[in-house]
């Protein structure tokens, strides 16, 4: 099975947490479904070199990583992840989306009024638990 390694930003600006919603997906399971936004990280790169290029790629916007907040492994039916979490605050840019279709921050409260990527329930249960 395919394994992909993943970097994940739950960008935090005050309370407000950064969550975004994918588009269709050949993977029923990961279409539509919300997310935080990062990608893969590339042969070489760091996972922080990694979270600024899609943060950048995908928002517009430059983030600086805080903290490393939580690894997640999933196994989805047809690959597996490894998905590290960070911690950013915004530095800059205007939050224009290149890639997905919606966006909301919100306060950790109310994450769980979206529908999540089944792989990052347990990164969403860690915010609301603190
Ligand atoms: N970015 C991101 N990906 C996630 C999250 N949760 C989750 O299951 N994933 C999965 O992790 C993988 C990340 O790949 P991606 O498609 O975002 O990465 P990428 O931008 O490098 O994509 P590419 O392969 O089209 O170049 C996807 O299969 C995605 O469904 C999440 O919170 N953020």
């Amino acid at each position: 099975m395919k394994h992909h390694e993943v970097v994940a930003a739950v960008i935090q600006n005050g309370d407000q947490i950064l969550c975004l919603q994918r588009g269709p997906s050949k993977y029923h399971y990961i279409a539509h479904k919300w997310e935080f936004p990062g990608g893969k990280v590339e042969p070489g790169e760091t996972q922080e070199q990694a979270i600024i290029r899609e943060i950048h790629e995908e928002l517009g916007l430059q983030v600086d990583v805080r903290a490393a907040f939580l690894t997640v492994e999933h196994e989805y039916p047809d690959f597996k992840i490894t998905m590290h979490s960070l911690l950013c605050t915004p530095a800059g840019g205007e939050l224009v989306l290149t890639e997905h279709v919606g966006y909301q921050w919100l306060p950790a409260s109310g994450l769980l009024s979206l529908d999540w990527a089944a792989a990052d329930l347990p990164i969403v249960d860690k915010l609301m638990a603190q």
